[in-house]
């Protein structure tokens, strides 16, 4: 195990773009998910990923939230997806997403689904495909979602990476969140041999496992990243920064500890606990120019 810290960042830095680079080499992000009952997920997924860098943003979430979102990021393209009874993407998303993946390089799929969400309806035809250039960031029931494609997602030759809680890991493993307790080095890296991804194991500590790589631990950015929307804060800066071309791995390590110094340094400003997952983004670029 190696500690994820300002030693392995430097040994690892992220690709800058040239100087007369444009908004769609920059890297293009589109972040789907999102329900009725929770609309204002992608905002924080995809301000996440422009602020981790990426040069063009496009959301794409279900049909009556769609125009609020655009109202609320006025930086995206907004796509609207067709919703189920619950107010969730229904089963024809997927389908309709995958109309729309020539127009990015990395997909932010999951923040803000719920249980409601026909995940595996939704994620099947996107990972059937063989995609190499797209780079996947899987997250809220499309992990749960990941566990019945286990298949279909360690042949995909797009760069995946899994963000699962505690809670999501269970269901991708299909054991009991005791075991993730236990042993969540092992579990990690059992999940990142069964998907061929970059898997994310979230919690007070974090977990990086990638297949053929050392196991990375991040011990936390404090306890008031423990609140409503900082994982899809995560998912975003993952995505924003593979959009930008960096590896999965290092584009999971530097996501997680942008994410966790940006919890310490709102910490620090605000107060231990209280601040919002809408204030993490802002601190990105900062600590991207001075890590
Ligand atoms: N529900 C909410 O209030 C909000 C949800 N948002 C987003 O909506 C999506 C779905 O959120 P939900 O709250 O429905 O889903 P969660 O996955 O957070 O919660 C569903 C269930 O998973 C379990 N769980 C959650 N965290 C766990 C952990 N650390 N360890 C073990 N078990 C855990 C709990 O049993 C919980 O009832 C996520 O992308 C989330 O970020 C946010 O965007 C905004 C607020
Ligand atoms: N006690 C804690 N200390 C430090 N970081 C935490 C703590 N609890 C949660 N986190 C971090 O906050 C984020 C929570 O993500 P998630 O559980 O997906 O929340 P949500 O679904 O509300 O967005 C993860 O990055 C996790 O590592």
């Amino acid at each position: 195990m190696t500690p994820l810290d300002a030693d392995w960042l430097a040994a690892h830095p992220l690709p800058e773009p040239p100087e007369d680079t444009d908004k769609n080499s920059r890297g293009r992000v589109l972040v789907a998910g999102g329900s009725e009952i929770v609309p204002g997920a992608l905002r924080l997924t995809g301000e996440a990923a422009l602020r981790a860098g990426a040069g063009k943003l496009q959301l794409a979430t279900v049909e009556r939230v769609a125009p609020h979102l655009g109202v609320l990021v006025p930086e995206a393209a907004i796509f609207g997806l067709p919703a189920n009874d619950a107010g969730e993407l229904g089963d024809a998303a997927g389908e309709r997403l995958c109309g729309y993946l020539d127009r990015c390089d990395t997909l932010v799929l999951g923040p803000g689904t719920g249980a409601e969400a026909p995940g595996t309806a939704i994620l099947a035809p996107v990972v059937a495909e063989p995609r190499g250039a797209l780079s996947l960031v899987l997250d809220a029931a499309m992990i749960h979602a990941a566990a019945d494609l286990a298949t279909a997602i360690h042949a995909h030759q797009g760069r995946i990476v899994l963000t699962p809680h505690p809670g999501e890991m269970a269901g991708l493993m299909g054991c009991e969140d005791m075991r993730i307790a236990q042993d969540p080095a092992g579990i990690a890296q059992e999940a990142a041999r069964r998907f061929n991804a970059t898997v994310v194991l979230k919690g007070p500590e974090t977990w990086i496992a990638c297949p053929g790589e050392g196991l990375l631990r991040y011990p936390g950015g404090g306890p008031g990243l423990a609140t409503g929307g900082s994982g899809d804060v995560l998912a975003g800066i993952i995505g924003g920064l593979m959009s930008r071309g960096a590896e999965p791995r290092a584009a999971a390590a530097w996501g997680v500890w942008l994410h966790g110094e940006a919890g310490k340094r709102l910490a620090a400003r605000i107060g231990p606990l209280g601040f919002l997952a809408r204030e993490l983004p802002g601190e990105i670029p900062g600590l991207l120019a001075h890590p």
